[in-house]
């Protein structure tokens, strides 16, 4: 019987990590990633950008659209003030079921409510469901093609407000050119673009930020 990934991933921070730290379960995933396999989560050097923007903006509500192995999660919500949430929406199953697992040991299952399913379906439900008006911030990191899609269905759900921040991962590797010429063209957002590395790697990749002007 072989592991996958996710749950090589998952032993590594069982076994490297201390229950109810989560800057000891972020250090033993980008470990796991450097030394031995390497995965897509966004890393330490762009982690670093989204702890900056996550300080700044100090947000209550915040959507996370890709979980993976909770990596993002745990850095977001490691920083969030009591009451705060992270809303973390993840496509796959068996990535959610390992990203569950991961969100737990660090010890923030109370700040983060993970989803299973597709942004296009839920998207629209956000408001009903979680009894909120509009997301502080948005940390795209899920299908790239995806990205524009869905940040014109928040538009057009109320789901952001004056001010709101979205954070978008991999704007350059893999790529999500038809969002950023958006987000940079329209008079509604005021981008701004953080130049880094694809995790765990000396490829360029980039994080954009974007305010949301309303
Ligand atoms: O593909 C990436 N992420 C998305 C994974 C799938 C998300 C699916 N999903 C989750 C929630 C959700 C909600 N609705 C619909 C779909 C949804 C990704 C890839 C790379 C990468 C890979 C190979 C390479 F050579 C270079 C770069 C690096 C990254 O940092 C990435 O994030
Ligand atoms: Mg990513």
């Amino acid at each position: 019987t072989h592991s996958t990934r996710p749950q090589r991933l998952l032993s590594a921070v069982q076994k490297n990590a201390t229950r109810g730290d989560p800057s000891s379960v972020v250090k033993a995933i980008d470990q796991f990633c450097r030394q031995k396999e390497w995965a897509m989560n966004v890393g330490d050097e762009k982690g670093c950008i989204l702890d900056l923007v996550v300080s700044e903006v100090n947000p209550t509500f915040v959507l996370e659209l890709g979980t993976y192995c909770g990596y993002s999660t745990v850095r977001i919500a490691r920083l969030l003030p009591p009451h705060a949430k992270v809303i973390t929406l993840e496509f796959n199953p068996d990535f959610a079921a390992i990203a569950h697992q991961v969100i737990a040991w660090a010890g923030l299952e109370d700040k983060v409510h993970l989803i299973v399913g597709a942004s296009g379906d839920w998207i629209p439900k956000m408001k009903e469901q979680f009894g909120l008006n509009s997301f502080d911030l948005v940390f795209l990191d899920h299908w790239k093609d995806r990205y524009l899609p869905d940040t014109k269905l928040m538009e057009e759900c109320g789901l952001l407000r004056q001010g709101s921040i979205l954070l978008a991962d991999n704007v350059i590797c893999p790529g999500a050119p038809d969002y950023l010429d958006y987000v940079r063209r329209s008079s509604q957002y005021e981008s701004q673009y953080f130049k880094s590395h694809l995790e765990y790697t000396k490829v360029e990749d980039g994080l954009e930020k974007s305010i949301f002007l309303g």
